[in-house]
Parts: C-alpha cells; sequence; structure tokens
C-alpha cells in the first residue's frame, strides 16, 4: 500500500532518503513514525534506516555527529533539523535480556525489520510512500492486534522491555494483545528484573497515560508483569480496581501517581517511598506528595491549602478527587484560588527587613514567626495585606 499524502515531517526528510537512494543505497523511514501515520495520529520524530554503511552515510552528508555511531547511527543536520540515520543491522547476544552484545551492520532490510518488537513497528516506508510489510503489520494495524515479530519469546529474551511496550501499546491504541505474545509475556514476564527501573518507569506511565489505560492494566495483571515492579507485587486488587473503573484519563504524570497512591490507599510518606523505588525525580516527588495532601482537604480545601498547593497541583488533585466524588467544578477551584489574597510569600506585604528596620527586631527564629503567623492571617483574609496593617498587628506579637 501506498500513503498517498505524506504528513509535512515526511516531506521535509525526503532529500536526505533520496541523497542516500541517488547513491544506490536503498533508505526507509521506519519505526513509530509509520505506524502512527498509518493509524492517521500525529508523528513526533521520523527515524530513517539504510543499508549504507555509517562511514558511507557520512561521506555522502556535509554536517553529521556521531550520536550513536557503534550502534549505527548517525545524526544528519540538514536546515536547522536532525535525522537519525540508522544502518540496517541484526543482533545477537542478548546475554543480559536488555541489549545485544553484538551489533552487525547488514545491506538487507528484511533482517533489519524483523529484529523489531511488534509486527505494527516493523513496518518500513520508502520516499514515495510505499510502505514495505514483511511481518503482517498492516494486517495487524486493521484488525487493532498487538503481536510480536516472529517468534515471541525470541523478542523479548532480546530486550525484555518489549513486553512492557507490548501492553502500553495496548492501552495507547487500544489494540488487543495476540494470544500467542500474551503467553511468551506471561513465560517471561520474570525478566523485567533484568531492566533498569527507570525504562520500565517510562513505559508504566506512558500506559497509564494511554487513552485506553483499562486495557493495558488488564494485560499487566493478565500476565503477571505487576509482580516484577517496584511495589505492584502486593495491589492486586487495586490495580484491579483500578481497571475496572468506567472512566479513566490521566492526563498528566503527577495524576497518574496521585492516583495510584489513592487507590492503594497510601500516606503521603508511603507515597514517596513508591516514587523512590519507581526512581522517581525530586520533582516529581514533591508535586505528588503536595497533590496528595490537598486530596486529603477535597471537597473544601481551605484557603491555607489553596495556598500551599498552588494551582497546578490544586487540579490534579482535583482530577482525582472526582473518583471518590469529592472532586468540584474546575471553574469553581481556579475562582477560589484567584480569591486569595496573596499567592506566594513573595508577595506578603510584610518583610523581614521591616521588621528589623521599624520594630528594631534582631535576627532570628523570632522573626521567621511573626512573618508566618502574618503570613497565615492574610491568607485567611482576617488581616489586610497593607504593611502598616501588619506591622501594627505584628507588634501585638511582641513582649
Ligand atoms: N525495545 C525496542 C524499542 C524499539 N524498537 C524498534 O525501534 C522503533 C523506534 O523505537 P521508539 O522510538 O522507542 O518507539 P516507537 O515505536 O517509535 O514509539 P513512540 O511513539 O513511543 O516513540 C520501534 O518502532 C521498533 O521498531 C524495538 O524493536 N525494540
Ligand atoms: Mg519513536
Amino acid at each position: 500500500m501506498r500513503v498517498a499524502e505524506l504528513p509535512q515531517k515526511f516531506i521535509a526528510a525526503k532529500p536526505i532518503l533520496e541523497k542516500l537512494t541517488k547513491q544506490g543505497y536503498e533508505a526507509y523511514f521506519v519505526g513509530g513514525s509509520v505506524r502512527d501515520t498509518l493509524l492517521h495520529q500525529e508523528i513526533h520524530d521520523v527515524d530513517i534506516a539504510t543499508s549504507a554503511y555509517p562511514a558511507e552515510v557520512k561521506a555522502i552528508f556535509k554536517h553529521t555527529v556521531d550520536t550513536g555511531i557503534k550502534h549505527g547511527t548517525i545524526m544528519v543536520l540538514d536546515h536547522g533539523e536532525g535525522y537519525e540515520i540508522t544502518t540496517f543491522r541484526t543482533e545477537s547476544g542478548y546475554q543480559d535480556f536488555r541489549r545485544p552484545d553484538h551489533v552487525t551492520f547488514v545491506r538487507s532490510l528484511k533482517e533489519d525489520l524483523k529484529r523489531r518488537d511488534l509486527t505494527i513497528n516493523a513496518l518500513a516506508m520508502d520516499p514515495s510512500g510505499q510502505v514495505i510489510d514483511l511481518f503482517g503489520g498492516l494486517d495487524d494495524l486493521k484488525a487493532h492486534v498487538i503481536r510480536a515479530v516472529g517468534v515471541p519469546e525470541e523478542r523479548f529474551h532480546e530486550d525484555a522491555l518489549r513486553m512492557m511496550r507490548a501492553v502500553r501499546f495496548v492501552s495507547q491504541l487500544g489494540f488487543k494483545l495476540e494470544q500467542n505474545t500474551r503467553i511468551a509475556i506471561t513465560a517471561n514476564a520474570k525478566l523485567l528484573d533484568k531492566i533498569a527501573v527507570e525504562r520500565i518507569h517510562v513505559e508504566w506511565v506512558k500506559l497509564l497515560q494511554g487513552k485506553q489505560p483499562q486495557l493495558g492494566l488488564q494485560e499487566f495483571l493478565t500476565t503477571g508483569m505487576y509482580q516484577f515492579c517496584p511495589g505492584l507485587g502486593d495491589q492486586q486488587k487495586n490495580l484491579a480496581e483500578i481497571a475496572a473503573l468506567k472512566h479513566l484519563l490521566l492526563t498528566s504524570e503527577e495524576m497518574v501517581w496521585v492516583l495510584l497512591s489513592r487507590f492503594f490507599g497510601y500516606s503521603p510518606a508511603q507515597a514517596r517511598q513508591m516514587l523512590i523505588a519507581w526512581k522517581s525525580s525530586n520533582q516529581l516527588i514533591g508535586h505528588v506528595i503536595i497533590a496528595l495532601n490537598a486530596l486529603g482537604h477535597f471537597p473544601h480545601p481551605p484557603a491555607d491549602v489553596l495556598y500551599q498547593t498552588g494551582l497546578p497541583m490544586l487540579l490534579v488533585a482535583n482530577q482525582v478527587a472526582w473518583y471518590d466524588g469529592n472532586a468540584v467544578p474546575e471553574n469553581q477551584l481556579k475562582e477560589w484560588y484567584a480569591k486569595l489574597p496573596i499567592k506566594s510569600s513573595k508577595e506578603l506585604a510584610l518583610t523581614g527587613k521591616d521588621l528589623l528596620e521599624q520594630l528594631n527586631l534582631k535576627p532570628g527564629p523570632q522573626l521567621g514567626a511573626i512573618i508566618k503567623k502574618t503570613e497565615q492571617l492574610v491568607i485567611n483574609g482576617q488581616l489586610a495585606n497593607d504593611k502598616k496593617v501588619l506591622l501594627r498587628y505584628a507588634q501585638t506579637l511582641l513582649p
């Protein structure tokens, strides 16, 4: 089959492929961009595969960067864009279930495609839009099937993360997992132990943020992969409860973790432990804890909670509160927040400097305590945010 109207990103990259084919090499678009085009979905980056060896690629293009030359990937710079061009390759070894011991460059597209993870990801497209389908990827796209290329077990032994990818695509695309692929994942789920948590983390969050997370989550449970993910081994029942939700749309990573914490019945401290086990960034952990704290106050978060949480995490908490029937209309929440007399301590009309200069206080803990107390009263609307008013009040706190 042939794609009649190529998306702009392919058109922009076409001259690069044509330069390679003019020199007698083969060159194709491969991977996710081809899959997503055929699904009429927006594409992010186009990956290019070629029969030219890395040295040959470098000889053809003026501006290149050796981004992953050991694995055959060269970045070609063209009109301010960078294009990753990877030489057709086969791999062997895989003693550690995550990367090959040897990469061998080859001239055959088929050899390259047959070591890819899923049939829908093993499609290639030439510069004219002609799709090359050697493993039934087009039929699977049409039938909405996630199927490993060739012998599933072999694909998962090459890179065990592919098992998570398969289930992630179930969720993202709303496709069914093919039975032999499911059987192979179930038999090999334990191999996830060999995979860096950071890589599993990415797939887990993509799975939950997919358009049909319930489907992906159901397969995640059926195949037993949950047993080999940090802190999920004893959460089967709670995860099944999430998988059974009628509506589930997780629009941010923060929301993912707040929702999980809520269904696991986690305190903020337990949520922190879970996030650390998943090797999350400190920023993410901070956000999730703040939102989780706020969640406990819905549907009536008081002014100081609104203030301390900030609007972005209030919106996240509210989205999760919806699952308990504790959400408030988003506009209402925004209005409450907008009405706060101050949004941050920087807006407080009283500063430490004022206290030092006007009330002759000495630096020390008393100073901070006075600021905190006035801040609290301003937030709650008990004092006007006015320097004179606040100084007068501060004076009453002095012995
Ligand atoms: N463990 C992996 C990762 C990737 N691939 C292959 O490399 C391509 C590009 O990988 P990547 O960008 O990670 O995934 P995409 O399929 O493009 O999905 P996404 O939309 O998430 O980028 C995939 O389509 C697939 O052919 C693979 O075989 N095995
Ligand atoms: Mg991709």
